[in-house]
Protein backbone atom coordinates (compact mmCIF):
# COMPACT_ATOMS: atom_id res chain seq x y z
CA UNK A 1 0.00 0.00 0.00
CA UNK A 2 1.35 3.41 -0.82
CA UNK A 3 0.79 6.75 1.03
CA UNK A 4 -2.08 8.76 -0.59
CA UNK A 5 -0.48 11.49 -2.67
CA UNK A 6 -3.00 14.36 -1.45
CA UNK A 7 -3.20 15.43 2.36
CA UNK A 8 -7.19 14.25 3.06
CA UNK A 9 -9.76 14.50 6.15
CA UNK A 10 -10.84 10.60 6.76
CA UNK A 11 -15.11 9.83 6.48
CA UNK A 12 -16.01 11.48 9.75
CA UNK A 13 -15.96 15.12 10.08
CA UNK A 14 -15.74 16.75 13.42
CA UNK A 15 -19.01 17.83 15.55
CA UNK A 16 -19.82 21.63 14.98
CA UNK A 17 -19.72 24.09 18.08
CA UNK A 18 -23.04 23.55 19.20
CA UNK A 19 -23.14 19.88 19.09
CA UNK A 20 -19.50 20.09 21.31
CA UNK A 21 -20.93 22.45 23.77
CA UNK A 22 -24.27 20.45 24.09
CA UNK A 23 -22.42 17.25 24.83
CA UNK A 24 -19.93 18.89 27.32
CA UNK A 25 -22.98 20.70 29.33
CA UNK A 26 -24.72 16.83 29.62
CA UNK A 27 -21.47 14.60 30.81
CA UNK A 28 -21.50 14.09 34.85
CA UNK A 29 -18.43 16.66 35.20
CA UNK A 30 -19.99 19.66 33.42
CA UNK A 31 -19.97 22.64 36.38
CA UNK A 32 -23.58 24.13 37.06
CA UNK A 33 -24.16 27.14 35.84
CA UNK A 34 -23.37 28.90 39.18
CA UNK A 35 -20.10 27.69 39.28
CA UNK A 36 -19.41 28.94 35.84
CA UNK A 37 -20.84 32.52 36.32
CA UNK A 38 -18.32 32.67 39.34
CA UNK A 39 -15.81 31.42 37.48
CA UNK A 40 -16.10 34.29 35.11
CA UNK A 41 -16.61 36.62 37.58
CA UNK A 42 -13.17 35.39 39.01
CA UNK A 43 -12.03 36.42 35.67
CA UNK A 44 -13.22 39.56 35.49
CA UNK A 45 -12.38 40.65 38.60
CA UNK A 46 -9.22 39.63 38.16
CA UNK A 47 -8.65 41.33 34.46
CA UNK A 48 -10.33 44.56 36.01
CA UNK A 49 -7.94 44.69 39.00
CA UNK A 50 -5.28 44.32 36.51
CA UNK A 51 -6.12 47.36 34.30
CA UNK A 52 -6.81 49.43 37.48
CA UNK A 53 -3.06 48.39 38.62
CA UNK A 54 -2.06 49.81 34.73
CA UNK A 55 -4.18 52.82 34.84
CA UNK A 56 -2.48 54.05 38.19
CA UNK A 57 1.10 52.83 37.32
CA UNK A 58 0.52 55.70 34.54
CA UNK A 59 -1.20 58.20 36.88
CA UNK A 60 2.03 58.39 38.85
CA UNK A 61 3.51 60.74 36.41
CA UNK A 62 0.36 63.18 37.62
CA UNK A 63 0.82 62.54 41.15
CA UNK A 64 4.90 63.04 40.87
CA UNK A 65 3.64 66.52 39.05
CA UNK A 66 1.25 67.18 41.97
CA UNK A 67 -1.93 66.67 40.12
CA UNK A 68 -4.83 65.74 42.33
CA UNK A 69 -6.48 62.49 41.28
CA UNK A 70 -9.90 61.30 41.91
CA UNK A 71 -10.58 59.46 45.12
CA UNK A 72 -6.73 59.05 45.91
CA UNK A 73 -5.75 63.28 46.28
CA UNK A 74 -2.15 64.24 45.41
CA UNK A 75 0.88 64.48 47.27
CA UNK A 76 2.95 61.51 49.81
CA UNK A 77 -0.12 60.37 50.34
CA UNK A 78 -1.79 59.88 47.10
CA UNK A 79 1.94 58.13 45.66
CA UNK A 80 1.35 55.74 49.27
CA UNK A 81 -1.92 54.86 48.49
CA UNK A 82 -2.11 54.36 44.51
CA UNK A 83 1.78 52.15 45.18
CA UNK A 84 -0.27 50.40 47.39
CA UNK A 85 -3.57 50.02 45.54
CA UNK A 86 -0.79 48.45 42.55
CA UNK A 87 0.59 45.78 44.96
CA UNK A 88 -2.35 45.23 45.60
CA UNK A 89 -3.86 44.75 42.29
CA UNK A 90 -0.39 42.90 41.31
CA UNK A 91 -1.03 39.82 44.16
CA UNK A 92 -5.33 39.85 42.86
CA UNK A 93 -3.48 39.30 39.84
CA UNK A 94 -1.22 36.24 40.87
CA UNK A 95 -4.06 35.05 43.12
CA UNK A 96 -6.86 35.25 40.47
CA UNK A 97 -4.93 33.74 38.13
CA UNK A 98 -3.66 31.01 39.92
CA UNK A 99 -7.30 30.34 41.34
CA UNK A 100 -8.57 30.64 37.56
CA UNK A 101 -5.90 27.78 36.15
CA UNK A 102 -6.26 25.42 39.43
CA UNK A 103 -10.51 25.47 38.49
CA UNK A 104 -10.20 25.34 35.04
CA UNK A 105 -7.39 22.53 34.97
CA UNK A 106 -9.24 20.26 37.87
CA UNK A 107 -12.43 20.43 35.51
CA UNK A 108 -11.26 19.70 32.11
CA UNK A 109 -9.47 16.65 33.84
CA UNK A 110 -12.66 15.45 34.66
CA UNK A 111 -14.80 16.13 31.65
CA UNK A 112 -12.22 14.29 29.72
CA UNK A 113 -12.75 11.51 31.49
CA UNK A 114 -16.18 11.44 30.65
CA UNK A 115 -15.76 12.54 27.47
CA UNK A 116 -13.72 9.25 26.88
CA UNK A 117 -15.56 7.04 28.40
CA UNK A 118 -18.75 8.37 26.53
CA UNK A 119 -17.09 8.21 23.57
CA UNK A 120 -15.79 4.67 23.83
CA UNK A 121 -19.47 3.17 24.80
CA UNK A 122 -21.42 5.17 21.63
CA UNK A 123 -18.22 3.45 19.72
CA UNK A 124 -19.38 0.14 21.40
CA UNK A 125 -23.20 0.57 20.27
CA UNK A 126 -22.44 1.72 17.30
CA UNK A 127 -22.62 -0.22 14.23
CA UNK A 128 -19.89 -2.66 12.91
CA UNK A 129 -19.02 -1.39 10.11
CA UNK A 130 -19.32 2.47 10.34
CA UNK A 131 -16.02 1.62 13.01
CA UNK A 132 -14.68 -0.80 10.54
CA UNK A 133 -15.25 2.19 7.85
CA UNK A 134 -13.53 4.63 10.33
CA UNK A 135 -10.38 2.47 11.05
CA UNK A 136 -9.58 1.33 14.34
CA UNK A 137 -6.43 3.62 14.37
CA UNK A 138 -8.38 6.20 13.55
CA UNK A 139 -11.39 5.55 16.78
CA UNK A 140 -8.37 4.93 18.78
CA UNK A 141 -6.19 8.45 17.61
CA UNK A 142 -9.85 9.92 18.45
CA UNK A 143 -10.41 8.28 22.10
CA UNK A 144 -6.82 9.00 23.27
CA UNK A 145 -4.40 11.98 21.06
CA UNK A 146 -7.24 13.67 20.38
CA UNK A 147 -8.21 13.93 23.65
CA UNK A 148 -5.64 14.57 25.22
CA UNK A 149 -4.86 17.41 23.02
CA UNK A 150 -7.77 19.72 24.43
CA UNK A 151 -6.75 19.02 27.60
CA UNK A 152 -2.92 19.38 27.06
CA UNK A 153 -3.92 22.50 25.35
CA UNK A 154 -6.68 24.06 28.26
CA UNK A 155 -4.49 23.45 31.02
CA UNK A 156 -1.41 24.84 29.41
CA UNK A 157 -3.38 28.40 28.08
CA UNK A 158 -7.18 27.66 29.54
CA UNK A 159 -6.52 30.58 31.90
CA UNK A 160 -4.78 32.77 29.81
CA UNK A 161 -7.29 32.32 26.99
CA UNK A 162 -10.10 33.49 29.32
CA UNK A 163 -7.92 36.44 30.76
CA UNK A 164 -7.56 37.26 26.91
CA UNK A 165 -11.39 37.43 26.35
CA UNK A 166 -12.15 39.37 28.97
CA UNK A 167 -9.21 41.68 28.54
CA UNK A 168 -9.64 43.07 25.04
CA UNK A 169 -13.21 44.48 25.60
CA UNK A 170 -11.86 45.62 29.47
CA UNK A 171 -9.12 47.60 28.20
CA UNK A 172 -11.12 49.19 25.11
CA UNK A 173 -13.51 50.23 28.29
CA UNK A 174 -10.45 51.83 30.06
CA UNK A 175 -9.31 53.92 27.19
CA UNK A 176 -12.51 55.17 26.07
CA UNK A 177 -12.73 55.85 29.70
CA UNK A 178 -9.57 57.73 29.72
CA UNK A 179 -10.93 59.69 26.06
CA UNK A 180 -13.06 58.20 24.17
CA UNK A 181 -10.64 58.88 21.01
CA UNK A 182 -8.21 56.39 22.41
CA UNK A 183 -11.88 54.14 22.24
CA UNK A 184 -12.17 54.91 18.51
CA UNK A 185 -8.53 54.06 17.54
CA UNK A 186 -9.26 50.64 19.34
CA UNK A 187 -11.95 50.29 17.53
CA UNK A 188 -10.42 50.96 13.90
CA UNK A 189 -7.40 48.28 15.15
CA UNK A 190 -10.24 45.97 15.76
CA UNK A 191 -11.43 46.26 12.73
CA UNK A 192 -8.79 45.45 11.03
CA UNK A 193 -8.47 42.25 12.83
CA UNK A 194 -11.88 41.20 12.28
CA UNK A 195 -10.88 39.93 8.27
CA UNK A 196 -7.96 38.46 9.81
CA UNK A 197 -9.77 36.82 12.92
CA UNK A 198 -12.63 35.38 10.58
CA UNK A 199 -10.33 34.41 7.77
CA UNK A 200 -8.39 31.87 10.34
CA UNK A 201 -11.45 30.70 11.58
CA UNK A 202 -12.16 29.46 8.53
CA UNK A 203 -8.80 27.98 7.47
CA UNK A 204 -7.72 26.25 10.38
CA UNK A 205 -10.15 23.48 11.53
CA UNK A 206 -9.83 22.27 7.56
CA UNK A 207 -5.72 22.36 7.93
CA UNK A 208 -5.64 20.44 11.58
CA UNK A 209 -8.65 18.19 10.70
CA UNK A 210 -6.23 16.95 7.78
CA UNK A 211 -3.38 17.03 10.61
CA UNK A 212 -5.16 14.85 13.26
CA UNK A 213 -6.70 12.40 10.18
CA UNK A 214 -3.23 11.52 8.75
CA UNK A 215 -1.89 11.28 12.29
CA UNK A 216 -5.04 8.72 12.99
CA UNK A 217 -3.73 6.84 9.35
CA UNK A 218 -0.20 6.73 10.75
CA UNK A 219 -1.67 4.90 13.61
CA UNK A 220 -3.55 2.82 11.61
CA UNK A 221 -0.45 1.53 9.79
CA UNK A 222 1.15 1.09 12.71
CA UNK A 223 -1.65 -0.94 14.60
CA UNK A 224 -1.65 -3.12 11.05
CA UNK A 225 2.00 -3.53 11.20
CA UNK A 226 2.21 -4.91 15.42
CA UNK A 227 -0.81 -6.89 14.92
CA UNK A 228 0.83 -8.52 11.36
CA UNK A 229 4.41 -8.95 13.29
CA UNK A 230 4.44 -13.21 12.97
CA UNK A 231 3.23 -12.71 9.29
CA UNK A 232 5.94 -9.98 8.62
CA UNK A 233 8.96 -12.29 9.98
CA UNK A 234 7.61 -14.82 8.06
CA UNK A 235 7.38 -13.58 4.77
CA UNK A 236 10.68 -11.28 5.64
CA UNK A 237 8.72 -8.33 5.16
CA UNK A 238 10.11 -6.27 7.93
CA UNK A 239 12.24 -3.56 5.24
CA UNK A 240 8.56 -3.36 3.77
CA UNK A 241 6.65 -2.78 6.85
CA UNK A 242 9.30 0.34 8.14
CA UNK A 243 9.44 1.06 4.48
CA UNK A 244 5.60 2.16 4.78
CA UNK A 245 5.43 3.19 8.27
CA UNK A 246 8.23 5.85 7.31
CA UNK A 247 6.43 7.02 4.27
CA UNK A 248 3.20 7.66 6.57
CA UNK A 249 5.09 9.05 9.38
CA UNK A 250 6.73 11.56 6.01
CA UNK A 251 2.97 12.25 5.57
CA UNK A 252 2.30 13.39 9.28
CA UNK A 253 5.61 15.75 9.33
CA UNK A 254 4.05 17.34 5.70
CA UNK A 255 1.22 17.94 7.08
CA UNK A 256 2.06 19.77 10.13
CA UNK A 257 4.62 21.52 7.66
CA UNK A 258 1.49 22.45 5.56
CA UNK A 259 0.28 24.70 8.56
CA UNK A 260 3.18 26.53 8.76
CA UNK A 261 2.27 29.77 5.71
CA UNK A 262 -1.12 29.62 7.44
CA UNK A 263 0.18 30.63 11.03
CA UNK A 264 2.98 33.04 9.50
CA UNK A 265 0.17 34.71 7.83
CA UNK A 266 -1.79 34.91 11.30
CA UNK A 267 1.32 36.05 13.42
CA UNK A 268 1.89 38.65 10.42
CA UNK A 269 -1.38 40.25 10.21
CA UNK A 270 -1.86 40.24 13.94
CA UNK A 271 1.56 42.21 14.34
CA UNK A 272 0.03 44.50 11.43
CA UNK A 273 -2.69 45.55 13.44
CA UNK A 274 -1.26 44.83 17.02
CA UNK A 275 1.49 48.07 15.35
CA UNK A 276 -0.84 50.15 14.19
CA UNK A 277 -2.46 50.78 17.79
CA UNK A 278 0.13 50.65 19.43
CA UNK A 279 2.12 53.80 17.47
CA UNK A 280 -1.16 55.54 17.26
CA UNK A 281 -1.77 55.63 20.49
CA UNK A 282 1.31 57.14 21.57
CA UNK A 283 0.78 59.14 18.13
CA UNK A 284 -2.46 60.37 19.41
CA UNK A 285 -1.47 60.84 22.65
CA UNK A 286 1.27 63.70 21.83
CA UNK A 287 -1.16 66.64 20.56
CA UNK A 288 -3.90 65.41 22.95
CA UNK A 289 -1.44 66.28 25.88
CA UNK A 290 -0.32 69.35 24.50
CA UNK A 291 -4.20 70.44 23.98
CA UNK A 292 -4.93 69.40 27.20
CA UNK A 293 -7.40 66.87 26.49
CA UNK A 294 -5.35 64.41 28.90
CA UNK A 295 -2.95 64.87 31.40
CA UNK A 296 0.28 63.45 30.58
CA UNK A 297 -0.44 60.76 33.11
CA UNK A 298 -3.68 59.20 31.50
CA UNK A 299 -1.61 59.44 28.22
CA UNK A 300 0.64 56.93 29.94
CA UNK A 301 -2.11 54.89 31.12
CA UNK A 302 -3.19 54.66 27.69
CA UNK A 303 0.24 53.24 26.47
CA UNK A 304 0.55 51.27 29.67
CA UNK A 305 -2.51 49.42 28.70
CA UNK A 306 -1.93 48.87 25.29
CA UNK A 307 1.31 47.53 25.78
CA UNK A 308 -0.15 45.52 28.47
CA UNK A 309 -2.55 43.96 25.79
CA UNK A 310 0.30 43.12 23.75
CA UNK A 311 1.39 39.67 25.21
CA UNK A 312 -2.50 38.64 25.62
CA UNK A 313 -2.83 39.37 21.89
CA UNK A 314 0.32 37.36 20.75
CA UNK A 315 -0.66 35.01 23.03
CA UNK A 316 -3.55 34.48 21.24
CA UNK A 317 -2.40 34.64 17.81
CA UNK A 318 0.95 32.65 18.50
CA UNK A 319 -1.30 29.35 20.01
CA UNK A 320 -3.52 30.34 17.29
CA UNK A 321 -3.01 26.83 16.18
CA UNK A 322 -3.01 24.87 19.25
CA UNK A 323 -6.33 26.39 20.32
CA UNK A 324 -8.02 25.74 17.32
CA UNK A 325 -6.38 22.04 16.81
CA UNK A 326 -7.56 21.76 20.49
CA UNK A 327 -11.17 22.96 19.52
CA UNK A 328 -10.91 20.25 15.86
CA UNK A 329 -9.88 17.59 18.33
CA UNK A 330 -12.40 17.92 20.66
CA UNK A 331 -14.75 18.45 17.72
CA UNK A 332 -13.33 14.83 16.52
CA UNK A 333 -13.49 13.17 19.84
CA UNK A 334 -17.56 14.49 20.16
CA UNK A 335 -18.09 13.07 16.61
CA UNK A 336 -17.28 9.72 17.77
CA UNK A 337 -20.16 10.42 20.45
CA UNK A 338 -23.27 10.97 17.56
CA UNK A 339 -21.61 7.67 16.12
CA UNK A 340 -23.98 5.76 18.30
CA UNK A 341 -27.32 4.89 16.55
CA UNK A 342 -29.69 4.04 19.71
CA UNK A 343 -32.89 5.65 19.47
CA UNK A 344 -34.20 7.07 23.09
CA UNK A 345 -37.01 4.63 22.70
CA UNK A 346 -36.61 1.57 20.53
CA UNK A 347 -39.01 0.82 18.92
CA UNK A 348 -38.09 -2.57 17.47
CA UNK A 349 -40.05 -5.48 19.83
CA UNK A 350 -37.81 -8.09 20.52
CA UNK A 351 -37.91 -11.29 19.27
CA UNK A 352 -39.73 -13.85 21.56
CA UNK A 353 -37.85 -17.24 19.57
CA UNK A 354 -35.80 -18.29 16.79
CA UNK A 355 -37.17 -16.05 13.60
CA UNK A 356 -36.92 -17.36 9.78
CA UNK A 357 -33.74 -15.02 8.30
CA UNK A 358 -35.07 -13.94 4.79
CA UNK A 359 -32.02 -12.56 2.52
CA UNK A 360 -33.64 -10.38 -0.89
CA UNK A 361 -31.54 -9.37 -3.55
CA UNK A 362 -28.27 -9.24 -1.96
CA UNK A 363 -25.48 -7.59 -3.27
CA UNK A 364 -21.62 -6.98 -2.13
CA UNK A 365 -18.37 -5.75 -3.03
CA UNK A 366 -15.35 -4.70 -0.98
CA UNK A 367 -14.01 -0.85 -1.21
CA UNK A 368 -12.95 -0.67 -4.88
CA UNK A 369 -13.00 -4.77 -5.10
CA UNK A 370 -14.60 -6.72 -7.49
CA UNK A 371 -18.54 -7.93 -6.79
CA UNK A 372 -18.15 -10.79 -4.21
CA UNK A 373 -21.97 -11.15 -3.59
CA UNK A 374 -24.35 -11.24 -6.36
CA UNK A 375 -28.11 -11.20 -6.07
CA UNK A 376 -27.98 -13.52 -3.06
CA UNK A 377 -32.11 -14.15 -2.45
CA UNK A 378 -33.35 -17.34 0.32
CA UNK A 379 -34.70 -17.81 3.31
CA UNK A 380 -33.76 -19.83 6.55
CA UNK A 381 -36.27 -21.26 8.06
CA UNK A 382 -36.50 -20.71 11.96
CA UNK A 383 -34.69 -23.11 13.88
CA UNK A 384 -32.60 -24.92 11.77
CA UNK A 385 -29.25 -25.20 10.78
CA UNK A 386 -27.76 -24.02 7.41
CA UNK A 387 -24.40 -24.90 6.24
CA UNK A 388 -22.58 -22.98 3.91
CA UNK A 389 -19.76 -24.43 1.28
CA UNK A 390 -17.68 -23.66 -1.04
CA UNK A 391 -14.58 -23.13 -2.65
CA UNK A 392 -12.33 -20.60 -1.17
CA UNK A 393 -13.09 -16.94 -1.92
CA UNK A 394 -16.84 -17.75 -2.83
CA UNK A 395 -17.86 -15.60 -0.76
CA UNK A 396 -19.46 -17.27 2.39
CA UNK A 397 -17.61 -15.17 5.02
CA UNK A 398 -18.82 -12.33 3.33
CA UNK A 399 -21.93 -13.50 3.40
CA UNK A 400 -22.10 -14.56 7.08
CA UNK A 401 -20.82 -11.25 8.21
CA UNK A 402 -23.39 -9.57 6.28
CA UNK A 403 -25.72 -11.19 8.10
CA UNK A 404 -24.15 -10.41 11.35
CA UNK A 405 -24.37 -6.85 10.41
CA UNK A 406 -20.57 -6.14 10.30
CA UNK A 407 -20.74 -4.75 6.42
CA UNK A 408 -23.96 -3.23 4.96
CA UNK A 409 -24.57 -4.22 1.76
CA UNK A 410 -24.65 -2.19 -1.35
CA UNK A 411 -28.06 -3.66 -2.58
CA UNK A 412 -30.57 -5.61 -0.90
CA UNK A 413 -32.23 -6.81 2.71
CA UNK A 414 -32.10 -8.73 5.16
CA UNK A 415 -34.93 -9.58 7.37
CA UNK A 416 -35.05 -11.59 11.00
CA UNK A 417 -38.93 -12.64 10.78
CA UNK A 418 -40.66 -9.56 9.68
CA UNK A 419 -37.68 -6.70 10.78
CA UNK A 420 -35.68 -5.38 8.10
CA UNK A 421 -32.28 -5.16 10.03
CA UNK A 422 -31.80 -2.28 7.78
CA UNK A 423 -34.04 -0.36 9.84
CA UNK A 424 -33.49 -1.41 13.72
CA UNK A 425 -30.62 -0.48 15.30
CA UNK A 426 -26.83 -1.63 15.59
CA UNK A 427 -27.75 -3.05 19.48
CA UNK A 428 -31.29 -4.46 18.52
CA UNK A 429 -29.33 -6.59 15.96
CA UNK A 430 -26.89 -7.59 18.06
CA UNK A 431 -29.05 -8.64 21.26
CA UNK A 432 -30.52 -11.11 18.33
CA UNK A 433 -27.71 -12.07 16.26
CA UNK A 434 -24.35 -13.44 17.18
CA UNK A 435 -20.96 -14.37 15.40
CA UNK A 436 -18.60 -16.79 16.43
CA UNK A 437 -15.71 -16.93 14.82
CA UNK A 438 -11.87 -18.98 15.11
CA UNK A 439 -10.52 -15.69 16.85
CA UNK A 440 -11.59 -16.14 20.14
CA UNK A 441 -11.14 -13.19 22.83
CA UNK A 442 -10.82 -13.88 26.29
CA UNK A 443 -11.19 -11.37 28.38
CA UNK A 444 -8.44 -10.60 31.31
CA UNK A 445 -10.10 -12.28 34.95
CA UNK A 446 -11.20 -15.10 36.40
CA UNK A 447 -13.68 -18.20 33.67
CA UNK A 448 -16.72 -16.83 35.81
CA UNK A 449 -16.36 -13.11 34.65
CA UNK A 450 -15.69 -14.15 31.30
CA UNK A 451 -18.65 -16.09 31.21
CA UNK A 452 -20.93 -13.98 33.03
CA UNK A 453 -20.26 -11.40 30.78
CA UNK A 454 -22.55 -13.60 28.39
CA UNK A 455 -25.34 -14.18 31.22
CA UNK A 456 -25.32 -11.76 33.79
CA UNK A 457 -27.75 -13.26 36.29
CA UNK A 458 -26.16 -16.99 35.74
CA UNK A 459 -25.61 -19.22 38.45
CA UNK A 460 -22.30 -21.08 39.08
CA UNK A 461 -24.28 -24.56 38.42
CA UNK A 462 -25.36 -22.54 35.66
CA UNK A 463 -22.03 -22.16 34.20
CA UNK A 464 -20.92 -25.61 34.95
CA UNK A 465 -23.81 -26.69 32.98
CA UNK A 466 -22.83 -24.72 29.89
CA UNK A 467 -18.63 -25.55 30.38
CA UNK A 468 -20.22 -29.27 30.12
CA UNK A 469 -22.13 -29.11 27.60
CA UNK A 470 -19.30 -28.08 25.37
CA UNK A 471 -17.07 -30.95 26.59
CA UNK A 472 -15.11 -28.83 29.33
CA UNK A 473 -15.60 -30.26 33.36
CA UNK A 474 -13.47 -29.89 36.50
CA UNK A 475 -10.78 -32.12 35.21
CA UNK A 476 -9.90 -30.19 32.46
CA UNK A 477 -6.13 -28.99 32.11
CA UNK A 478 -7.00 -25.79 30.95
CA UNK A 479 -9.15 -25.19 34.31
CA UNK A 480 -6.83 -25.73 37.29
CA UNK A 481 -9.36 -23.46 39.69
CA UNK A 482 -12.00 -24.37 38.08
CA UNK A 483 -14.53 -21.01 37.45
CA UNK A 484 -11.86 -19.06 39.10
CA UNK A 485 -9.05 -20.15 36.19
CA UNK A 486 -7.61 -16.68 35.31
CA UNK A 487 -7.70 -16.67 31.48
CA UNK A 488 -7.05 -13.83 28.84
CA UNK A 489 -4.11 -10.97 28.61
CA UNK A 490 -1.50 -11.40 31.32
CA UNK A 491 -2.74 -15.02 32.67
CA UNK A 492 -1.59 -18.43 31.13
CA UNK A 493 -2.82 -19.12 27.40
CA UNK A 494 -5.65 -21.97 26.91
CA UNK A 495 -5.40 -24.06 24.29
CA UNK A 496 -7.16 -23.10 20.97
CA UNK A 497 -9.66 -25.89 21.21
CA UNK A 498 -10.81 -24.91 25.37
CA UNK A 499 -10.88 -21.36 23.59
CA UNK A 500 -13.30 -21.99 21.32
CA UNK A 501 -15.19 -24.52 23.65
CA UNK A 502 -15.63 -21.44 25.76
CA UNK A 503 -16.44 -18.99 23.48
CA UNK A 504 -19.34 -21.63 22.24
CA UNK A 505 -20.33 -21.97 26.55
CA UNK A 506 -20.94 -18.34 25.81
CA UNK A 507 -23.21 -18.34 23.82
CA UNK A 508 -25.01 -21.74 25.55
CA UNK A 509 -25.42 -18.70 27.94
CA UNK A 510 -26.73 -15.93 26.15
CA UNK A 511 -29.29 -17.60 23.77
CA UNK A 512 -28.85 -15.33 20.33
CA UNK A 513 -32.29 -16.13 18.38
CA UNK A 514 -29.98 -16.07 15.51
CA UNK A 515 -26.31 -17.24 15.24
CA UNK A 516 -23.50 -17.62 12.72
CA UNK A 517 -20.68 -19.66 12.99
CA UNK A 518 -17.07 -18.79 10.59
CA UNK A 519 -14.60 -21.31 11.63
CA UNK A 520 -15.85 -21.72 14.68
CA UNK A 521 -14.84 -25.24 15.45
CA UNK A 522 -11.76 -24.95 13.28
CA UNK A 523 -9.17 -26.16 15.76
CA UNK A 524 -10.69 -29.36 15.55
CA UNK A 525 -7.90 -31.27 15.33
CA UNK A 526 -9.01 -35.32 14.76
CA UNK A 527 -8.71 -35.71 18.68
CA UNK A 528 -11.03 -33.13 18.98
CA UNK A 529 -13.22 -32.80 16.03
CA UNK A 530 -15.54 -34.94 18.13
CA UNK A 531 -15.85 -32.89 21.03
CA UNK A 532 -16.12 -29.75 19.23
CA UNK A 533 -18.89 -30.81 17.06
CA UNK A 534 -20.97 -32.09 19.00
CA UNK A 535 -20.22 -28.59 21.45
CA UNK A 536 -21.38 -26.78 18.16
CA UNK A 537 -24.19 -29.26 17.77
CA UNK A 538 -25.94 -28.60 21.10
CA UNK A 539 -25.41 -24.58 20.81
CA UNK A 540 -27.28 -24.54 17.03
CA UNK A 541 -30.31 -26.38 18.90
CA UNK A 542 -33.29 -23.90 19.06
CA UNK A 543 -32.05 -21.32 17.04
CA UNK A 544 -31.49 -20.46 13.48
CA UNK A 545 -28.12 -20.61 12.40
CA UNK A 546 -25.68 -20.10 9.28
CA UNK A 547 -22.49 -21.95 9.63
CA UNK A 548 -19.72 -21.25 7.33
CA UNK A 549 -18.74 -25.21 7.16
CA UNK A 550 -15.00 -25.37 6.25
CA UNK A 551 -14.68 -29.20 6.74
CA UNK A 552 -17.50 -31.17 4.84
CA UNK A 553 -18.28 -33.17 7.93
CA UNK A 554 -19.14 -29.92 9.46
CA UNK A 555 -22.37 -29.70 6.85
CA UNK A 556 -23.32 -33.11 6.48
CA UNK A 557 -25.22 -32.34 9.71
CA UNK A 558 -26.50 -29.86 8.66
CA UNK A 559 -30.54 -29.27 8.24
CA UNK A 560 -29.50 -27.58 4.96
CA UNK A 561 -26.71 -27.15 2.62
CA UNK A 562 -26.05 -23.97 0.59
CA UNK A 563 -23.44 -24.33 -2.05
CA UNK A 564 -21.54 -21.33 -3.33
CA UNK A 565 -19.50 -20.52 -6.11
CA UNK A 566 -18.08 -16.76 -7.38
CA UNK A 567 -20.68 -15.20 -5.19
CA UNK A 568 -23.49 -17.21 -5.87
CA UNK A 569 -25.53 -20.34 -4.60
CA UNK A 570 -25.32 -22.83 -7.39
CA UNK A 571 -26.61 -26.05 -5.29
CA UNK A 572 -29.11 -26.16 -2.64
CA UNK A 573 -30.33 -28.94 -0.55
CA UNK A 574 -29.99 -31.73 2.14
CA UNK A 575 -26.82 -33.85 2.27
CA UNK A 576 -28.96 -36.86 0.81
CA UNK A 577 -30.56 -35.03 -1.71
CA UNK A 578 -27.12 -32.99 -2.81
CA UNK A 579 -25.20 -36.67 -2.87
CA UNK A 580 -28.13 -38.10 -5.29
CA UNK A 581 -27.77 -35.00 -7.32
CA UNK A 582 -24.09 -35.63 -7.77
CA UNK A 583 -23.51 -31.90 -8.36
CA UNK A 584 -20.48 -30.07 -7.05
CA UNK A 585 -20.99 -31.04 -3.56
CA UNK A 586 -21.23 -34.62 -4.30
CA UNK A 587 -17.77 -34.80 -5.85
CA UNK A 588 -16.50 -32.47 -3.47
CA UNK A 589 -17.50 -34.71 -0.61
CA UNK A 590 -16.75 -37.91 -2.19
CA UNK A 591 -13.13 -36.58 -2.74
CA UNK A 592 -12.98 -35.56 1.07
CA UNK A 593 -13.97 -39.24 2.31
CA UNK A 594 -10.97 -40.46 0.08
CA UNK A 595 -9.11 -38.11 1.31
CA UNK A 596 -10.19 -39.63 5.04
CA UNK A 597 -9.70 -43.08 3.80
CA UNK A 598 -6.20 -42.34 2.82
N1 LIG B 1 -11.61 -7.26 3.72
C1 LIG B 1 -11.60 -7.56 2.41
N2 LIG B 1 -11.27 -6.63 1.51
C2 LIG B 1 -11.27 -6.89 0.19
N3 LIG B 1 -11.59 -8.10 -0.33
C3 LIG B 1 -11.93 -9.08 0.53
C4 LIG B 1 -11.96 -8.85 1.94
N4 LIG B 1 -12.32 -10.02 2.55
C5 LIG B 1 -12.53 -10.91 1.55
N5 LIG B 1 -12.30 -10.35 0.36
C6 LIG B 1 -12.43 -11.01 -0.95
O1 LIG B 1 -13.80 -11.34 -1.12
C7 LIG B 1 -13.93 -12.60 -1.73
C8 LIG B 1 -14.78 -13.51 -0.85
O2 LIG B 1 -14.09 -13.70 0.36
P1 LIG B 1 -14.70 -14.57 1.54
O3 LIG B 1 -13.74 -14.56 2.67
O4 LIG B 1 -16.09 -14.14 1.80
O5 LIG B 1 -14.73 -16.00 0.87
P2 LIG B 1 -14.89 -17.42 1.56
O6 LIG B 1 -15.77 -18.19 0.68
O7 LIG B 1 -15.30 -17.28 2.98
O8 LIG B 1 -13.41 -17.94 1.46
P3 LIG B 1 -12.56 -18.79 2.52
O9 LIG B 1 -13.19 -20.14 2.58
O10 LIG B 1 -11.19 -18.84 1.96
O11 LIG B 1 -12.65 -18.05 3.82
C9 LIG B 1 -12.51 -13.13 -1.94
O12 LIG B 1 -12.14 -12.85 -3.27
C10 LIG B 1 -11.68 -12.32 -0.99
O13 LIG B 1 -10.38 -12.11 -1.52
Amino acid sequence: MSAPTTRQADALAPAGFKQCWNLLKSLPSAPSRARLTGLLLIVAATVALMNLGSQLLGRIVDIVQGQDIALIGSGRGAMVAALGVIAFCLVAEVSGRTLVSFLINSRVRRLSMDLRTQALSSVLRAPVPRILELGTGNVITRLSKDIDTVVNTITTMGDRLLITVFMLPLTALALIFIHPAYGVLFLLAAAMMYPFVKGTIRDIPAVTNVVSSVEARRNSILLDTIRALDTLRHFRLGTWAARRMERYSWETVQSWADRIPLFTRILAQGSIAYGFLLIGIILMSVPMVSFDWISQGEAAAAVLLVTRLEIHVFNLLFFAGEIQHAGTSLGRAVALTLLDDVPSTETTPPLKSAPSVRIAGLYYSYPGGASVLRDINLELEAGTTTALVGTSGAGKSTLAALVAGLQYPDAGQIFLGEVDTAATSSSWLSRHVALVTQEVHLFSGTLREDLLLARPAATDSELWKALHAVGLDESSRWLPEGLDTAIGAGNPEVGPEAAQQLSLARMLLRQPPVLIMDEATSEAGSEHAEVLEEAARKVTQGRTCLVVAHRLDQARSADRILVMEAGRIVEDGDHASLIAAGGRYARAYTQWEHGQES
